[in-house]
């Protein structure tokens, strides 16, 4: 009886939730970590009395010094009411850091113990507190730093709480390695205790995806090999490597961007209507379509690399890794059969832009001749400016009767005045907290995914293909564009999407009118 109501005071009082940011003098801790978590505390998603932040590395630095270099990612000249600034010190406050190694059973047990005086400090019973392991570290690291954890920061879980981890891309570089890390994984934790995030799962425009396909009646008929002629799916950065070299050559521009974000969200384009909005539901179709994926053709494949990539002291001068790529998927099932997928991604381009483009068949029994107007698309771009617009032939307006390419347009900065869009990985690791695995990759999925690249990767890495080169600022190679056009895109001409105006519908139209 005695045992019951003990254990039943700690289910009562678990409230602690501990996070711990595992690699935390690095990069991605500082300009995503740790600004989504102070993001989430500004919101009150994190209270004060309930949320304590371990950050923990091998670089020797105090409370303070992490604080201070983590302070600029969580404040600017646009941020920085008295209000802001207060909860600032609140959240910075809650923060301690903790020295240690990834494999060394000295740092994990120091961390334990200064979980349990927390827990204790907080009138929590020692053992009981929530905790979540961020691992922003690289890859090669996770397998000893999950022994670490298993061996000494778990939760006493028959006394309440929970530990969960989250892993960060890439899992692993093939299909072997990636099989490899999620069975060392796998064998120290459950899968509902592991979150691999990609962070573009959390994006507004992707997590739109499954609302817009599946609760409008517009899309449900159009969306097959009947409606749709082709998808280009494509991921562009203005800049290069940027300090990070190193990393980027030993994964390239397949490894980096296209196996996971670009995938995640081809499979939330082309996937069947799931059961229910269950996470195994929706990740039961990912794995579908996944496995649909024919075998990509060489010929379907365009690498590019860009001049002065080499010019990194960290990178190869030999080096042979793409840091552009097209391909096209084409998936083997009723709904796709024919459909190109096209999938691009580049660094060092002109522009900075990930979208969505789905183009549509040419109209039968075309009376107005709007063949030579362009095609309908629907375009989804995910940033910059969240928008998603459908291009279509309308009457010119004006006294003659001839047609034009216009659009239909939902552009976010204007539908949703004063909304503030969430950080992808704010979501995210809120969604670590209540539980949620939906957007995040099972690994089954994960195994899927590289089914699909890991035989054109190994022959990149063989050497067998070679990237082309591209001029910084570029569109990529011309072969690109060729390749885009075989697999059926037609560009349209002439068309250019018009940005709104201040001026209400009625004064904007006249003004056309006029000038038309
Ligand atoms: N940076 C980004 O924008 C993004 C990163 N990611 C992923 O997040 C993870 C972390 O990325 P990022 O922060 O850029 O990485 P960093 O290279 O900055 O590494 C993070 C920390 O890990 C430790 N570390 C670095 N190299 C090693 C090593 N060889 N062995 C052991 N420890 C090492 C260092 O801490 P110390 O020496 O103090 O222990 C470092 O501060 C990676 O998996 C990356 O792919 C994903 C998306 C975007
Ligand atoms: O994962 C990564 O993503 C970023 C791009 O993220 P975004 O949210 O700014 O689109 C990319 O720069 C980096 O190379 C890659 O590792």
């Amino acid at each position: 009886m005695h045992q019951i109501t003990k254990r039943l005071q700690a289910i009562v009082k678990v409230a602690v939730r501990i996070f711990f940011v595992l690699g935390a003098s690095g990069d991605l801790a500082k300009k995503k970590t740790f600004p989504a978590l102070f993001n989430l505390f500004r919101q009150g998603f994190l209270h004060p009395d309930e949320v304590h932040i371990f950050g923990y590395a091998r670089t020797k630095i105090s409370d303070d010094e992490l604080r201070n270099r983590i302070r600029g990612y969580l404040i600017n000249d646009k941020n920085a009411s008295p209000e802001h600034v207060e909860k600032l010190s609140k959240f910075l406050e809650l923060i301690k850091y903790v020295s240690g190694s990834y494999d060394s059973e000295e740092g994990f047990r120091l961390l334990d113990k200064e979980i349990s005086e927390h827990e204790l400090s907080k009138n929590s019973v020692e053992g009981t507190s929530r905790r979540l392991f961020y691992l922003a570290l690289p890859p090669s690291v996770y397998p000893s730093v999950c022994k670490m954890i298993r061996n000494f920061c778990m939760n006493r879980s028959d006394l309440g709480g929970w530990t969960r981890i989250v892993v960060e891309k890439p899992f692993g570089k093939d299909l072997e390695s990636a099989e490899q890390l999620s069975t060392q994984i796998g064998e120290l934790f459950e899968e509902p205790q592991i979150y691999r995030i990609d962070h573009y799962l959390g994006k507004e425009l992707v997590q739109n995806l499954l609302v817009l396909r599946f609760a409008n009646r517009f899309f449900l008929p159009l969306w097959n090999r009947d409606n749709i002629d082709n998808v280009q799916i494509v991921f562009r950065e203005d800049f290069g490597t940027d300090g990070r070299g190193g990393y980027f050559d030993e994964y390239g521009i397949i490894r980096d961007i296209i196996q996971n974000h670009l995938l995640q969200v081809f499979c939330l384009v082309a996937m069947e209507k799931p059961v229910s909005l269950k996470p195994e539901h929706i990740r039961d179709e990912k794995v579908k379509v996944l496995q649909s994926v024919l075998p990509i053709k060489d010929e379907e494949v365009v690498l590019g690399q860009y001049e002065g990539y080499r010019d990194d002291p960290t990178v190869p001068d030999q080096s042979n890794t793409p840091t552009f790529a097209t391909l096209v998927l084409r998936i083997h099932n009723e709904r796709w059969e024919g459909v190109p997928f096209v999938l691009k991604a580049g660094k060092a381009l002109n522009s900075r832009k990930a979208e969505i483009r789905v183009q549509f068949k040419d109209v039968p029994g075309d009376i107005y001749k709007c063949k030579k107007q362009g095609r309908n698309e629907f375009v989804i771009r995910l940033q910059p400016s969240e928008a998603m617009y459908m291009k279509l032939t309308v009457k010119q307006p004006g006294l003659e009767m001839s047609t034009a390419q216009s659009e239909l347009d939902l552009s976010y900065v204007q539908r949703y005045q004063g909304v503030t869009i969430p950080e992808a990985y704010e979501r995210l690791i809120l969604d670590t907290i209540r539980g949620d695995q939906q957007h995040f990759v099972r690994r089954d999925e994960l195994k899927a995914a590289w089914e699909i690249f890991t035989p054109l990767l190994h022959r990149i890495d063989d050497g067998e293909m070679k990237p082309l080169p591209y001029q910084p600022g570029s569109r990529g190679p011309a072969e690109a564009d060729e390749l885009l056009a075989k697999a059926g895109y037609v560009q349209t001409h002439g068309y250019k999407k018009k940005t709104k105006t201040t001026l209400n519908p009625h004064q904007a139209t006249r003004q056309e009118c006029a000038s038309a």
